[in-house]
């Protein structure tokens, strides 16, 4: 028997982790994009869940096949911000009784080998390497209203990019009480791994004028999101390098200011930064100093637990 004690107030469903690649030959130049594409479809499918009504359901291998139909006719499909919009802007365009797509793309890194003897390589025109782990993420969310008009949202980001510094971090004046253990320190080691994501205005899309065609073009106001994408790594790694850290909230800080000055486009930044730490090997059972800033050399890392410190800097 059907069970009424309960009503659907939220659904939605979709395809993860479709792995694309995709390789585009401009003569013997070739770029290559490797993603990590998440579909997510709102809409009129709550029957699917309430009366098994499968007639509402677009499959998540549908979804599955249009990802990769896309990445291959896609002119946008280099870009994740923009090849997400285009995906999300089709599904919403294609299917009448879905309103609203939520789309996310991880794009790996793979870098041109420099080639050569050393100290005069040169980026090869087919041949790349995984040089990092982190990832840079576009999250976009295609909505249509009743009257079929097609709002954009979108948010850019990174995530696991790995990094420490072995000086240059300090952590004092913290709340002393009863509780307190931690030492102050005017010198430690900071390492984390940075997962940050900006946002760019709400945006109308044109509604495609034959959804067959796949017509989109990338609205202006995300139009540089690979070079916002860019300073945003450069911006990330040069204020963690070179801050005086007094705290990772304050570093967190200088970091969203930057990416704030930098790019006219982006209204607000988040940044969420595990503080990874690294413990001094306490040696004087031995009669050995490792425990002073001045003389720590030898560190236990701790995988957990961590600090987690986050915040949103906003467009004044
Ligand atoms: O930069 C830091 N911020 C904190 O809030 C904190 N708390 C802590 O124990 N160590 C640190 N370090």
């Amino acid at each position: 028997m059907t069970s009424t004690e309960g009503i659907l107030t939220s659904a939605r469903y979709g395809k993860d982790q479709v792995r694309v690649f995709r390789v585009v030959r401009n003569g013997a130049v070739h770029e290559i994009v490797e993603y990590n594409v998440q579909v997510l479809l709102e809409g009129d499918i709550a029957t699917s869940y309430t009366e098994a009504d499968n007639s509402v359901v677009v499959a998540t291998d549908s979804m599955k096949n249009i990802t990769y139909y896309l990445a291959k006719v896609s002119p946008y499909v280099l870009t994740p911000e923009h090849f997400a919009l285009h995906l999300g802007t089709h599904f919403v365009a294609k299917y009448s009784h879905i309103n609203k797509a939520l789309v996310t793309v991880e794009k790996l890194r793979w870098s041109r080998i420099p080639v050569g003897v050393a100290g005069q390589e040169r980026p090869h025109p087919h041949s790349f390497i995984r040089d990092g782990e982190d990832k840079r993420t576009a999250a976009v969310e295609v909505e249509k209203a009743v009257d079929g008009a097609l709002t954009g949202k979108v948010t850019g980001g990174i995530r696991d990019l790995l990094v420490l510094k072995s000086t240059g971090s300090s952590f004092t004046e913290f709340v002393r009480d009863e509780y307190t253990t931690l030492v102050e320190v005017d010198d430690r080691v900071f390492s984390t791994s940075v997962d940050l994501s900006y946002t760019y205005s709400l945006f109308a899309i044109p509604f495609p004028t034959d959804a067959k065609k796949l017509a989109f073009e990338v609205p202006r106001e995300v139009a540089d999101a690979d070079a916002v994408a860019g300073k945003a790594r450069v911006a990330t790694l040069d204020i963690f390098a070179t801050d005086n850290s007094e705290s990772v909230q304050a570093t967190l800080f200088k970091m969203a200011q930057r990416v704030v000055a930098e790019n006219d486009a982006v209204q607000t930044v988040s940044y969420r930064l595990p503080n990874k730490h690294y413990i001094p090997v306490d040696m004087k059972y031995i009669g050995v100093d490792n425990t002073t800033p001045a003389s720590a050399e030898v560190f236990m890392p701790i995988a957990a637990p961590n600090g987690l410190i986050s915040a949103t800097i906003s467009r004044k």
